[in-house]
């Protein structure tokens, strides 16, 4: 892991590489089949029921410990402020990394593996790009470019949902987007309703709020996380998935007459390649560079992905 070599004596992780990761599984039991799998994957990503077992099983029962720490904090608070009426409020779990590094497919890997632990928590997953501000906003301010930069959200919103939640209000909602319109979808929400866990995705979640100057007190995202993970890889990696996502999206998704991208599956490869490389260059790599690799060190977990898109490397922070 470049910046956060084990050989650094005081780094705050504990390195793992997989085949060790997975013997921390110990007796979890393999919920998931091979064909579920295929269905929670996202387009190119391929993670099969072995990467499951090798890594995903370990952080399933790693996690299942700090819900259960987390559940017994509460009741020990409860008990030192002697009230009965406060009730429980959400798990939350944060997971962080680059466009196209894979976040989508790990939420939802994680999500059903968490919904199946014996105590059938309720498990719900919203991600961060419905609170994209809209492309007439991004548009009129000059922001199209800069899609996915902190400046193209609405933080305020996305405070607001996640303060929501935490303090157990029922029926919070987070907005919607499409990446075949390339927008937020107007009047279209997901409702979360008081889960037990939810899994909070985005490449924007460890990043830090502006500090405020006029004595209001701003919180940072991150700051109602029980537990964050960052999955991580280098950049060329990262880059062919995104081209070769591309080029699976041009003979698919974008011949679709509304695709915000159709145009590009009218070009040649070679043109349609040149695209792709631009959009990864100029934007998304800009913003990994500057904004998303900056808030790895911030993560509980960091899953290192090799060739293919298996992970090769697990880093847990130290208590
Ligand atoms: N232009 C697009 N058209 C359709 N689906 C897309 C497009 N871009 C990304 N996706 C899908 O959206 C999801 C999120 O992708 P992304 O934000 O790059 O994060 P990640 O790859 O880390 O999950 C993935 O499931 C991906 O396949
Ligand atoms: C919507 C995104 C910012 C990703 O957000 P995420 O869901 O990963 O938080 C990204 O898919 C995007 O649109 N990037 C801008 C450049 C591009 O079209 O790839």
């Amino acid at each position: 892991m470049d910046q956060l070599a084990p050989t650094e004596k005081y780094s705050p992780y504990l390195f793992f590489p997989a085949a060790e990761w997975a013997k921390f599984r110990a007796d979890t039991p393999l919920t998931l089949t091979e064909d579920e799998v295929r269905r929670l994957r996202s387009l190119n990503d391929p993670v099969d029921l072995e990467e499951v077992k090798r890594i995903y099983l370990s952080m399933s029962r790693l996690l299942s410990a700090h819900v259960e720490a987390s559940q017994l904090l509460f009741r020990q608070r409860r008990a030192f402020f002697n009230v009965t009426e406060v009730a429980k409020t959400p798990f939350i779990i944060g997971i962080a990394g680059s466009v196209a590094v894979g976040k989508s497919t790990t939420a939802r890997v994680l999500k059903e593996l968490l919904a199946r632990w014996p105590s059938s928590p309720k498990v719900d997953l919203v991600t961060t790009d419905g609170f994209l501000l809209p492309n007439e906003i991004l548009r009129r301010e000059n922001l199209m470019d800069r899609k996915g930069f902190p400046e193209s959200y609405d933080v305020g919103a996305l405070l607001r949902f996640l303060s929501g939640i935490k303090s157990g209000q029922r029926d919070v909602r987070a907005p919607l987007y499409s990446h075949l319109t390339y927008d937020v979808m107007p009047g279209q929400f997901v409702t979360v309703d008081r889960p037990d866990i939810l899994i909070f995705e985005g490449i924007n979640v460890l990043q830090p709020g502006k500090l405020p100057k006029d004595g209001k007190i701003v919180p940072f995202l991150s700051d109602f996380f029980d537990f964050s993970i960052y999955i991580d890889a280098d950049e060329k990696r990262i880059r062919d998935w995104y081209t070769a996502r591309f080029m699976r999206l041009r003979e698919t998704a974008f011949r679709n007459p509304e695709s915000f991208f159709h145009r590009y599956s009218q070009l040649s490869e070679s043109a349609a390649r040149a695209i792709a490389e631009g959009l990864w260059t100029n934007i998304n790599l800009k913003n990994l560079r500057d904004n998303i690799v900056p808030t790895r060190a911030r993560a509980d977990l960091i899953l290192r992905k090799g060739a293919n898109h298996l992970v090769e490397e697990v880093a847990l922070r130290k208590l």
